[in-house]
């Protein structure tokens, strides 16, 4: 296929909106194009400010659309592009690497594209990772299997060593998978491409099953667990009411964010207290959890509990603080203690409970997607591959109030997304299990 031939098939894609090719990427990612009400609340700006600028400039600030473009940079047939996977696993990795290839491939016609081995290891010859040849034979059947084929890993490499390989191997665009610690690497790896005055792209496809992303509505993976994390409740719940006086627990990732375990909670309203990291609670005091449990148990006879595993971390400040490979804080097992805490509180009562405990996350996090979250990682992956080919760089592909768009590296890294305590989802939580005096006492 000629790159003529290509330029048109793109044209014809969709409606191009803006063309920022990488030799101007001094523009930046940020435009004036859009003025909806829509991406005025996208941007998270005060309103009166918004009235202000849209009195004084006529316009407001606003997310580029995402999208294929009239002009791309970069010749096909001479491109090469890499793909990484980093962090944690998250359901839809493999939907991803298949999209960005096929896309590449079949829409493109790009030729070279490499899967880097072991996130960020992958860059660095002393691991001797090999790239791997993401040809359409390889990618067509991997969103079938879970985890991600390329591997990942934590832990920080070193900036130069990363920018010597792109370069050695004379890569055009770096497409990023991970969470909020691949995109403070990919923020690093952009800055060092401008300082050397490369000519290369990165793009981030923002990853994690904690949802906890910022300017990102939903995360990829995140309604697989959602799905996943019901099942895990719905077996609970037939456990605890299996038996008199029966408690199911369960543990649900989520680092600083409690979005899997309030989602989660809301699709069958098994759950009848719900811990997240956003609320404080006390566990002892005549207001606090135990006692409401136990009011809860002599009343109905079970219950069931959703902790998400950022919670409650206040109760093992006693405990020395450790860090993962990539510095991210490796949190105290909430679960194990709420379920210990529990059993104590009901000996003493001479209550006999049956606790059944569960901590599905690993399971959750390394199944394949289901068919919404393929749906999903497909337009990512797409989108991910026209900014690139486009010659955008330093932004991250999001879907943010209902349209796909490029959001900075800059206006998202070092930011995360809460559960907000007035917001819909936690007060529906709230509803859904009669909780409010718990956390209100
Ligand atoms: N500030 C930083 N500067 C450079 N590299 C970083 C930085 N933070 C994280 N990284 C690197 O980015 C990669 C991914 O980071 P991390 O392990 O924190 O996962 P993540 O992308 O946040 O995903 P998850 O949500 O699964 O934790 C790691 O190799 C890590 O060392
Ligand atoms: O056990 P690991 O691999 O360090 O990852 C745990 C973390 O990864 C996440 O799943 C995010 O990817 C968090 O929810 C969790 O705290």
């Amino acid at each position: 296929m000629k790159t003529t031939d290509i330029i048109t098939r793109i044209q014809t894609l969709g409606d191009a909106a803006i063309d920022s090719p990488l030799a101007s990427r001094s523009q930046g990612g940020y435009t004036q194009n859009f003025v909806s009400d829509d991406r005025r609340i996208a941007y998270n700006v005060d309103p009166e400010k918004l009235a202000a600028d849209l009195k004084t400039h006529g316009t407001v600030p606003g997310f580029e659309s995402a999208g294929p473009r009239k002009k791309i940079y970069f010749d096909p047939s001479k491109l090469k592009c890499a793909i990484v996977t980093c962090g944690g696993l998250c359901p839809g990795l493999n939907d991803i690497i298949r999209s960005v290839a096929l896309e590449l491939h079949h829409c493109y016609g790009v030729r070279h594209i490499y899967g880097m081995k072991y996130g960020l290891q992958g860059f660095i010859p002393q691991y001797g990772h090999d790239t791997v040849d993401l040809t359409p034979d390889y990618v067509s059947q991997i969103m079938d299997m879970g985890g991600t084929v390329l591997g990942s890993s934590r832990g920080t490499q070193d900036m130069d060593d990363i920018l010597d390989c792109l370069e050695r191997m004379s890569i055009g665009i770096l497409f990023m998978v991970g969470g909020d610690g691949t995109l403070m690497a990919a923020k690093k790896i952009t800055d060092k491409i401008k300082e050397r005055n490369l000519k290369i792209s990165v793009i981030v496809i923002p990853k994690t099953i904690d949802n906890d992303i910022f300017l990102v509505s939903r995360s990829f993976g995140f309604d697989t667990a959602v799905d996943i994390s019901t099942n895990a409740i719905k077996g609970a719940h037939n456990e605890a009411a299996g038996y008199p006086f029966g408690i199911g627990l369960i543990k649900l990732m989520g680092r600083h964010s409690g979005f899997l375990a309030a989602t989660a909670a809301l699709a069958q309203q098994d759950a009848n207290f719900v811990l997240i990291p956003e609320i404080d609670i006390d566990l002892y005091g005549p207001s606090g959890f135990l006692t409401a449990l136990e009011t809860r148990i002599t009343q109905r006879k079970h219950a069931v509990i959703v902790v998400a595993e950022g919670a409650g971390q206040k109760f093992f400040t006693d405990q020395a603080t450790e860090y993962d490979p990539s510095g991210n804080i490796r949190l105290k097992d909430i679960g194990v203690f709420i379920k210990n805490e529990i059993t104590q509180w009901f000996n003493e009562k001479q209550i006999p409970v049956t606790l059944k405990y569960i901590d599905p996350s690993y399971m959750i996090r390394s199944l394949p997607a289901n068919a919404n979250d393929s749906v999903y990682c497909g337009f990512l992956g797409r989108n991910a591959v026209h900014a690139g080919m486009a010659g955008k760089t330093g932004l991250l592909i999001s879907h943010w109030n209902n349209h796909y768009v490029h959001i900075p590296m800059e206006a998202s890294a070092g930011k995360r997304k809460q559960v907000d305590p007035h917001g819909r989802l936690w007060q529906s939580v709230l509803e859904a299990t009669g909780q409010g005096s718990l956390v209100n006492g």
